[in-house]
């Protein structure tokens, strides 16, 4: 199970498919997310040291899209509070089966974690318990946009007093200048990490049907509706950012 360099979008591709979290991008996930996600690392172990702060005893600890379980497993590196729990859903079966890998092989090696539960299924139709911490890493961006105040609101509700949702995300900006010169930047991050302008290209058309950003403003007014009170960013490298969401 270990992961492979990405070169899925190497080779010209005479009609290129709509982005899809199949075996391919399993297998070449981790490789994939650190070179186009500039601040990915940062942001996950981050994570886990804001969650530290936010977790309450028997409450759950939610990582919502969780792929390959990166943010469990830094939730399960930082977070000693009792009694609480890390549930880790996504709906593409191919992430959850190497999740639960990943997870057993963590389980292996260090003693103490909090107990984790792995679902496979549509955030969208969770039943969601109490909860300390709610994170989104990248997932809202996935979710229809007309879905997505709803889920948040039902996050929203979840959340115990003292909790937090951390929610990051790819941003797009309304100013063009801007939009345009932290694009480029981006490029310039993917094009240093290797990645040749047709791989940058394909990728680019391969993700523009299934992955619609927002900008940082829409994110805030829609944290609001939803009923969180305060929504404070952390972290910011070129255009991909995380939020603190208060309830
Ligand atoms: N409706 C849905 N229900 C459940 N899962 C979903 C849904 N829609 C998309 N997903 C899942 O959300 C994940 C988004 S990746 C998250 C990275 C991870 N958080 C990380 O910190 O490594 C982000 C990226 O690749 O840029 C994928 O695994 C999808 O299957
Ligand atoms: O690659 C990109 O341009 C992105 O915006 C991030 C990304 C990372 C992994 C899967 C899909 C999108």
């Amino acid at each position: 199970m270990s992961p492979e360099p990405d070169r899925l979008f190497a080779q010209p591709l005479p009609q290129v498919p709509d982005f899809a979290f199949n075996e391919d991008v399993v297998r070449v996930f981790p490789d994939m997310i650190k070179r186009s996600v500039p601040g990915y690392p940062t942001i996950v172990e981050n994570l886990g040291v804001l969650a530290a702060q936010f977790a309450q005893p028997n409450s759950v600890l939610y990582d919502l899209g969780s792929s390959l379980g990166a943010v469990t497993q830094a939730l399960r590196r930082h977070v000693r509070t009792e009694a609480c729990r890390v549930v880790a859903i996504d709906n593409s079966s191919a992430m959850v089966e190497r999740c639960r890998e990943y997870l057993n092989a963590q389980d292996s090696m260090y003693q103490e974690l909090l107990p984790v539960e792995v679902i496979d299924g549509d955030i969208l139709s969770l039943e969601f318990q109490p909860a300390s911490v709610v994170a989104l890493n990248f997932t809202l961006q996935f979710i229809a946009p007309e879905q997505r105040l709803a889920l948040l609101t039902r996050i929203h509700r979840s959340l115990l007093p003292g909790g937090a949702l951390i929610l990051s995300e790819k941003l797009r900006f309304d100013d063009d200048q801007e939009h345009a010169l932290l694009a480029d930047l981006h490029v310039a991050f993917k094009r240093a990490n290797g990645y040749s302008e047709l791989e940058i290209a394909q990728k680019r058309s391969a993700i523009e049907n299934v992955m619609k950003p927002d900008s940082l403003e829409q994110h805030r007014e829609r944290l609001l509706a939803a009923g969180f009170t305060k929504v404070v960013p952390w972290f910011q490298c070129l255009n991909f950012a995380s939020l603190i969401a208060l309830p």
